[in-house]
């Protein structure tokens, strides 16, 4: 559904130049929940704001195919079709917690029912705080608004850096469970992550270092991980 061709990103720092991304290339399909991993660095967020339309690259490109509008360019998307959850969350103050989690289909009236709001901010554990602002919940709890606004319209391509950053144990296996089901739906998947029990539960595991992909594994072949 995306293919990614021989992205380069590359960023002025003063006199000198640091390739953030070197000559990208790789395929995300659908049915598999796909971890980027590498060392902070490495290039994961630099990849999916790319992906995301939010980055341009200096070189390569990236593909749609359906059901996103073929071709389209990454930045002409909508929520309906590629949702992002980024580091900083980007939630609105002035909205609830689920004024945030229903922005998407009220910017989209055309994108069909979706997931209930209700439905998601229970299964993410914050459903007591619907009518609360943003600002008055924990970090953790605004991270998993953020992931809820992401499901609202069942998007094929859903994107997160680091979604579970700031989640507890327990929470980490809740939001990985929901993006895993999400990727099981028939969706594009693709999250950044360092924590070794995120990338333990990931289908496949792309390793970034320096800008480049050294390893693309799906460790559901791995002996350990086939109990899964
Ligand atoms: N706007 C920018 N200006 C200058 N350098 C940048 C910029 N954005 C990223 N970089 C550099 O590009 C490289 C890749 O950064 P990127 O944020 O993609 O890494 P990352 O793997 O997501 O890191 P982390 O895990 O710490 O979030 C780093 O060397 C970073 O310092």
């Amino acid at each position: 559904m995306i293919e990614v061709e021989h992205l380069t990103r590359r960023f002025r720092r003063g006199a000198e130049t640091v390739t953030a991304l070197d000559d990208v290339s790789l395929t995300l399909g659908p049915g598999e929940l796909t971890v980027a991993a590498g060392p902070s660095g490495s290039g994961k967020t630099t990849l999916l704001s790319i992906i995301a339309g939010f980055e341009r690259a200096d070189a390569g490109r990236v593909r749609f195919a359906e059901p996103l509008p073929p071709d389209a360019p990454p930045e002409s998307l909508t929520w309906r079709h590629l949702a992002f959850v980024p580091q900083g969350l980007a939630l609105l103050d002035e909205l609830t917690v689920a004024e945030n989690v229903e922005l998407p289909a009220l910017l989209d009236p055309d994108a069909g029912p979706g997931r209930r709001t209700a439905e998601l901010l229970d299964g993410l554990e914050i459903g007591h705080l619907a009518d609360r602002y943003p600002s008055l919940t924990s970090g953790g709890e605004q991270q998993r608004t953020a992931i809820a606004r992401a499901l609202r319209l069942l998007p094929p391509v859903l994107l997160g850096d680091e979604p579970t950053g700031h989640q507890d144990r327990d929470r980490i296996l809740l939001v990985v469970a929901l993006l895993r089901a999400h990727a099981y739906a028939g969706n594009v998947v693709l999250i950044s992550s360092h924590d070794e029990a995120v990338i333990d539960l990931a289908d496949r595991v792309i390793t970034l270092a320096d800008g480049r992909v050294v390893s693309d594994d799906r460790p559901g072949a791995r002996p350990a991980a086939s109990a899964r």
